[in-house]
């Protein structure tokens, strides 16, 4: 009949002042042939079936035909002005038979003011189903935050997160549901307005705690934090800020190394970018090797926990591969202390998850997430039990095939030293004591020159940091580092600025035992019990072959003693990451302020949660070795004395007073580097060597893996700037790099 009516309009133009719901009071439709005629008599009023208002073409098409007069075909209705519409809502608009959004956005913004988002999204159908409104698409789009205002509460109770900011992809699909229900009251959907469907989002909203924990940030606060720290960003961490945030922001997914040694400002840049992305509500996982070096981040943890490496394979759909998938940016500092098999466990986790493929082409480290990693070089490197240089240095990342991938960011200026009178004077063949320390680093240190000794990692200490030898004594650098015990023995800033450093657990407990002789308060002992792990051996003869006083003998690393002796007021170590997120991390120092039967109460002595009061319980630790057939479990408070610690242990440590004790010399890269660099300067350091008699009381040994720093540099050709055709170095002093004692004399000062 349509069709019919156009054609009368073409050929009578009396017809052509009417509408289609016009023409059967005038004229008679014929079904064979179909065609219309004038009618000769009676009257009939036309019915055009009813559409009930929406977006559909129909209900405007329907519109169109009860108000245009004469329209000689579909392109003639959808003609206006002589411009045809893409629509017949476009047209119906052009023609003026829909009200202007103007009238519904007015209500809305009135009744904003004074009406909570229940009432809002009632009155937005009511809107929608009563009034023709010409585009609902835009006026939800413009208003529905308004009706999310107690989604956004709600979600912050449930959580018991106050600053949880639900992201606006999960606030806005709560409000389609809401509102797709509504519409249901009044028979409607969300179709019949042109509105999207409520997503499936699955679980990795609010459903997701590990997501909305890493939300849960004081957005205003982080802008400011960034803003603030960001205007005092040095050039060298401009730089780098600029390019790790680009790689963000246009998910370039890079892969990104900062290196720079201690106190060139690496943690201060890691903070301007964490609080930069999470004050724009992305997701930071902010991780570090040791425990330690976690608690000096916001929001840390350690790399192994956070990614369940390398035991546990993060499945698709779970909560942590869902926070994965959305995380914007990966921090991991301490990197180089991490053996290259977990970054590259991380990277095939990432790209399953991401679905990038692990080879070829279109491969992309880490799945196409932007990773940075960061640390010094200079310092200690994964712990190969057994192993040797080379195995050292194959478990470094830089011998990683993911390392070709890699832009290396350079920092250089030292924002940490004391340029004080005693840093400036010159303790070593020209050096300053800064300059010296990197020297020790870089293994550029000139060697002694030894009668019988053509090893060139020996080399001289200056004399001013040597206490003389008192025979087989310790007691030279107990006093130094310990001086006035007697009377500070119970002073929190006393305890937590000073250890002694020494390269083995043996000498580490011969140390602690003679300083807690020297403690005027009770001793309390606390004693292990040990078994054999039943899971771990089919073998029930080894009970008998190993018994309970044999495995109270043994000392594995990081295994608390069976025989734990402590006192008041004495400073301990945690040995195993008990909660992080509460600063109780392995390396954490605290001083025992209350021996109980079953917990012990300490004060933590340093880092973020400095103060802090908390309580250690006797917890069950496992233990194997290559040499034996059983893996042993001892159950004892996870902490060890610490007036002297480990070297390795000392890693991330900061203190005013070092003594490094070395009645054998270090027997690993960057040891003496490390033991040298947790004082900020010479007057807090003393060494205490205790050599064979052949050898001079002030030589001992360095050694550092040089070639470790040519792996990282200079791999490959140079490309303009970059010198592997894949390794991309970017830093605002480039040629310095090409001359080491050069660069590295130069940072100091
Ligand atoms: N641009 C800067 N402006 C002011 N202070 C800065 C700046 N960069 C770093 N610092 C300060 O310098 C000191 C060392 O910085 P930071 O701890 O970030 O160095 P780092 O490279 O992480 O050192 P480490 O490797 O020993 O942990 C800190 O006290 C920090 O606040």
């Amino acid at each position: 009949m349509l069709t019919e009516f156009f054609t009368l309009n073409r050929i009578d133009p009396a017809a052509r002042s009417l509408t289609y719901a016009d023409i059967p009071a005038s004229y008679t439709f014929h079904l064979r042939p179909k065609h219309w005629s004038r009618r000769k008599k009676g009257y009939v009023i036309g019915r055009i079936v009813f559409i009930p208002p929406g977006t559909t073409d129909v209900y405007f098409l329907r519109m169109l035909l009860t108000k245009v007069a004469g329209p000689t075909s579909f392109e003639d209705l959808m003609t206006v002005d002589g411009r045809l519409c893409k629509d017949y809502k476009e047209a119906c608009m052009l023609r003026g038979y829909l009200i202007d959004d103007g009238e519904p956005e007015a209500t809305m913004v009135e009744v904003g003011q004074w009406g909570m988002p229940a009432l809002l999204r009632s009155l937005f159908v009511m809107i929608l189903v009563h009034s023709e409104v010409a585009d609902p698409r835009k006026l939800f789009e413009t208003n529905w935050r308004l009706f999310a205002d107690d989604f956004s509460y709600q979600t912050r109770r449930t959580l018991d997160m106050q600053y949880f900011q639900a992201p606006d992809q999960y606030l806005r699909n709560e409000v389609i549901k809401h509102i797709e229900a509504l519409l249901h009251t009044h028979c409607r959907s969300l179709d019949d307005f042109g509105l999207p469907p409520p997503a499936d989002l699955g679980q990795n909203l609010v459903g997701n705690r590990l997501i909305c924990e890493q939300l849960n940030y004081d957005v205003c606060m982080q802008q400011r934090t960034a803003e603030q720290i960001y205007s005092t960003l040095n050039r060298g961490q401009q730089d780098a800020y600029h390019n790790i945030m680009n790689s963000v922001d246009e998910g370039a997914g890079k892969f990104f190394f900062l290196y720079g040694h201690g106190g060139t400002g690496k943690t201060y840049l890691y903070n301007t970018i964490i609080a930069k992305l999470r004050s724009q509500q992305k997701i930071v996982l902010v991780v570090a090797s040791s425990g330690i070096a976690a608690t000096l981040l916001p929001d840390g943890s350690t790399g192994h926990s956070r990614f369940k490496i390398p035991i546990n394979i993060v499945k698709k759909g779970t909560q942590l591969a869902e926070l994965l998938q959305q995380t914007s940016l990966i921090v991991w500092d301490e990197a180089p202390m991490t053996h290259r098999f977990c970054f590259e466990a991380l990277n095939k986790t990432l790209c399953d998850l991401m679905g990038v493929p692990f080879s070829g082409p279109t491969f992309r480290p880490f799945g196409g997430k932007t990773v940075l990693l960061g640390g010094d070089f200079r310092q200690i490197l994964p712990v190969i039990p057994g192993g040797g240089r080379e195995e050292t240095l194959n478990a470094s990342i830089i011998r990683s095939p993911l390392w070709l991938h890699c832009h290396l960011l350079c920092l250089q200026q030292n924002m940490r030293i004391n340029h004080d009178v005693i840093n400036e004077r010159l303790v070593f063949d020209g050096m300053t004591f800064p300059q010296w320390v990197l020297a020790v680093g870089n293994g550029t240190v000139p060697a002694a020159s030894l009668d019988d000794n053509n090893d060139r990692a020996w080399i001289n200490i200056p004399t001013c940091l040597v206490l003389p030898p008192n025979g087989d004594s310790i007691a030279p650098i107990v006093d130094f580092v310990f001086h006035g015990l007697l009377d500070s023995y119970r002073s929190v800033s006393f305890l937590k600025n000073r250890a002694v450093i020494t390269p083995t657990n043996e000498t580490v407990s011969r140390i602690n035992a003679s300083v807690l002789s020297c403690i005027p308060e009770e001793t309390k002992t606390y004693y292990s019990t040990d078994s054999l792990c039943t899971e771990s051996t089919d073998d029930s003869e080894l009970e008998n072959l190993y018994p309970v006083e044999f495995l109270n003998s043994l000392v594995f690393n990081g295994m608390p003693e069976h025989e734990l002796s402590l006192k008041l007021y004495t400073p301990i170590m945690l040995l195993r990451n008990i909660d992080p997120p509460a600063g109780m991390c392995n390396g954490t120092r605290l001083m025992v302020v209350h021996l109980g039967t079953n917990a012990i109460k300490g004060i933590i002595l340093t880092g973020t949660y400095e103060g802090t009061v908390v309580a250690i319980p006797r917890i069950a630790l496992n233990f194997s070795e290559h040499k034996w057939p059983f893996t042993m479990k001892r159950r004892q408070f996870p902490v060890r004395l610490c007036y002297a610690m480990t070297i390795n242990k000392s890693q991330g440590q900061t203190l005013d007073r070092a003594g490094v004790f070395l009645p054998k010399p270090v027997f690993s890269h960057g040891q003496l580097y490390v033991a040298i660099s947790r004082v900020r300067s010479a007057a807090g350091l003393r060494f205490l060597i205790h050599n064979d008699s052949s050898l001079p009381t002030n030589c001992t040994k360095n050694v550092v893996y040089t070639e470790l720093y040519s792996e990282l540099i200079f791999q490959g050709n140079s490309e303009g700037f970059f010198f592997n055709s894949r390794l991309h170095i970017s830093s605002p002093s480039l040629p310095y790099i090409f001359s080491y004692h050069y660069l590295y004399s130069r940072t100091w000062t």
